[in-house]
């Protein structure tokens, strides 16, 4: 029996419509080689949507999120928006749609192809079989805490402020995310946030213990304060599994472990909800990668990241585990024929251009 699912495709500005066009051909593959049909609708984030509508989320895009099965997301951002009012900056397109759909657990997946062992600027024997998830909280933290803002004070000074806010329910919430996927994976989880000099910080990691002890004391659990962490993942990168941490923390330690992987255009996430009264996970795909204004409209963009997003849509969302390592497969293959982005070059291996690289994953599939 065909399946029909509702996707929204939103790709946003930079090198996100680049990237996404390699994404779509794949998702026509498995429509024609798989039980899956999609209703794929498009639509403008962002800067696109500043440009086209006055605002970078509609109530129409978001209204169409809510509807949709899941949501494959390009990338937002770039100079020529640097000027819009702050609270209407291209960037709100990807926060507030994490915070309407309720999408909290943001899962950034770092795994190290053999063929990219060279690819990394990090020595190969220290992340040759890397598997590394981490488990980034995305709709709270200092990314949305209150109060906000820059203000001017009597003496002129101007302020500006942020506030780091962890509630005990959005840390369980969050904690019991990693638990769980650790329980699938190598069942360690090491909790990261700066309870040395954190409130929330202090109330992260006394949950977490807590709940720990309560449901899942068969998982090992470690605690690492964030700087040391940093510091860890260059060191010795595979003594993590699962990584639970913050919004912030979680953002920078996913760029530092995309680079162990060889590129920020290597790194795929899935941000999830909780699962609705109708039984739909609200969910969105996305690369952790950014609108990469240095090589926009050059062709030269990794498209992996994104097709990778698509793999993880195909797992997590339509439970089509054995398509979604299809397309995993099919990513490590064109990077084992020595095909390769600038970003990931290296000597003697063969440098080709988003639409090639897409082109011979679409290839590999076909085999
Ligand atoms: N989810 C998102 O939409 C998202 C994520 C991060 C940054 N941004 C936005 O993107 C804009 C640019 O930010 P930035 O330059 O700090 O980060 P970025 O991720 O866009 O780029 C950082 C560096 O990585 C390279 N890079 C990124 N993706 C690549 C890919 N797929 N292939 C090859 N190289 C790639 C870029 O060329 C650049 O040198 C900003 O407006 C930022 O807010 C958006
Ligand atoms: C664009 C920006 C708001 C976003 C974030 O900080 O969450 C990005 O850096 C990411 O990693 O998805
Ligand atoms: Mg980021």
């Amino acid at each position: 029996m065909t399946k029909e699912k509702k996707i929204l495709t939103l790709a946003g500005d930079g090198i996100g419509p680049e990237v996404m066009e390699q994404a779509l051909h794949v998702l026509d593959w498995v429509q024609e080689n798989s039980n899956l049909s999609f209703v794929v609708e498009k639509d403008l984030v962002g800067g696109a949507a500043i440009d086209a509508n006055g605002v970078p989320l509609t109530e129409e895009v978001i209204a169409k999120a809510k509807a949709a099965d899941a949501v494959l997301f390009g990338s937002v951002g770039g100079p020529k928006w640097e000027k819009v009012g702050f609270d209407k900056r291209p960037e709100v397109g990807i926060i507030g749609l994490r915070k309407e759909l309720g999408l909290f657990a943001n899962l950034r997946s770092a795994i190290v192809f053999d063929s990219l062992v060279g690819a990394s600027t990090v020595k190969p024997e220290i992340i040759q079989g890397l598997d590394l998830m981490i488990v980034r909280e995305s709709t709270g933290g200092v990314y949305f805490g209150e109060p906000r803002g820059i203000e001017t004070l009597p003496d002129g000074t101007r302020k500006g402020v942020n506030t780091e806010v962890y509630t005990s329910v959005e840390i369980e919430r969050i904690a019991r995310v990693a638990f769980e996927l650790a329980r699938q994976r190598q069942n360690r989880v090491c909790s990261v946030e700066k309870c040395n000099v954190m409130e929330s910080g202090l109330l992260w990691k006394e949950v977490v213990t807590e709940l720990h002890q309560k449901e899942y004391s068969d998982v090992q659990l470690s605690h690492m304060l964030a700087d040391n962490c940093a510091m860890q993942l260059v060191r010795n990168p595979k003594q993590f599994d699962t990584i639970l941490t913050g919004n912030l923390f979680g953002d920078i330690l996913s760029d530092l472990a995309a680079m162990l992987t060889g590129s920020l255009g290597m790194l795929p996430s899935a941000t999830l909800g909780a699962r609705q009264e109708n039984g739909v996970i609200p969910a969105l795909y996305e690369p952790i990668h950014g609108s990469a204004p240095d090589i926009a409209g050059q062709g030269k963009a990794n498209p992996l990241a994104q097709i990778l997003s698509l793999a993880m849509m195909l797992r997590y969302s339509f439970d089509e585990q054995a398509i979604s390592e299809k397309v995993v497969h099919a990513c490590e293959a064109v990077l084992n024929q020595g095909l390769r982005t600038p970003d990931i070059m290296s000597d003697g291996m063969k440098l080709v251009g988003t639409e090639d690289m897409g082109k011979a994953v679409l290839a590999e599939l076909k085999k």
